[in-house]
């Protein structure tokens, strides 16, 4: 039976979901009748693979490729064991390369059993707030993966249907996850994920120009050499200050702009005239701190 796909920075919660989608899983399964359409669920199986169920340790998973690739290997192998039609399988673990997303959806498309994308969005510094209190992943391996992570995207039919829960949601969209894996309905996600997930193709454009720009008048500036290091990023008013004593590198910028799109993904939309001041404001913050 279904295949669920968690996805997740490091230390943001994706094992206390997977828990509270299993116990849903079995609640919803105990109460249902023998009558009715989902009372075919009542006999199944419910696995939680994850590096603990793998006897993996995340401090040795991590440290290098052929390290990720073994361990990788492991999820895909008990994945390939366990899922069938009288199992539903929760996959536990970062899931942060697209392509082992893809490969994961085979596994269910081969079999022919649904499957779906949990997404646990959560802000970089709560992440990393939460890995600093169980020590879980060691701090260099932390911040790497933070920036390799490639988030879930329900435009593709391997993240699709894509859930998307921010540790602020006291409650899984449960009945929507149930419709989409269990009863195979084609419904489209809850209104929390609608307004969370971006679709208006206009909308990307433009705030990926937006905030290109800004970046462009920092490279700019900072070829210049003007020495107050303060900067007027086109279409905001708030003045953009870079730090006295350094020089801001190109992929800093581009991971920073990276996080702030996440961010601005996983809240409610920025009107887009205030795009670019969110940014400078975002950037004044994480610059100078
Ligand atoms: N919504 C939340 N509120 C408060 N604390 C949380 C929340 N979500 C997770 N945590 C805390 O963050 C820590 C990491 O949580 P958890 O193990 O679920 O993350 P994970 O994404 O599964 O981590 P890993 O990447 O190691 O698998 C735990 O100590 C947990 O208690």
């Amino acid at each position: 039976m279904p295949l669920v796909i968690l996805s997740g920075l490091p230390s943001s919660g994706k094992t206390r979901r997977a828990q509270e989608l299993k116990q849903f899983f079995e609640t919803r399964i105990a109460a249902q009748s023998p009558d009715g359409t989902a009372s075919k669920a009542k006999d199944y199986r419910i696995h939680i693979i994850n590096d603990e169920s793998l006897n993996l340790n995340k401090h040795v998973s991590y440290n290098t490729a052929a390290d990720e690739k073994k361990a990788r290997g492991a999820l895909m192998s008990a994945v390939e064991r366990l899922l069938s039609k009288d199992d539903i399988v929760i996959v536990d673990s970062l899931n942060y390369i697209k392509g082992f997303r893809y490969q994961l959806y085979c596994v269910a498309r081969a079999i022919g059993t649904p499957h779906c994308v949990m997404f646990c969005g959560c802000l970089p510094d709560m992440a990393r707030a939460w890995n600093k209190a169980t020590g879980a992943y060691p701090e260099k391996i932390f911040e790497e993966l933070v920036v390799r992570f490639e988030e879930p995207d329900s435009r593709t039919k391997w993240d699709s249907p894509l859930f998307v829960v921010v540790p602020e949601d006291t409650k899984l969209p449960e009945d929507e996850i149930w419709d989409a894996v269990i009863l195979k309905k084609a419904k489209p996600p809850n209104l929390s994920t609608v307004v969370k997930v971006v679709k208006e193709t206009n909308y990307l454009y433009e705030f990926d120009q937006t905030t290109q720009n800004v970046i462009q008048a920092i490279l700019d500036a900072q070829k210049s050499g003007d020495p107050t290091k303060q900067i007027k990023a086109p279409l905001s008013n708030i003045p953009l200050q870079l730090p006295p004593t350094r020089v801001v590198t190109l992929s800093e910028l581009r991971r920073l702009r990276r996080q702030f799109t996440s961010i601005n993904k996983m809240h409610t939309l920025l009107d887009m005239n205030r795009v670019a001041e969110g940014f400078v404001e975002y950037l004044n913050q994480n610059l100078n701190s």
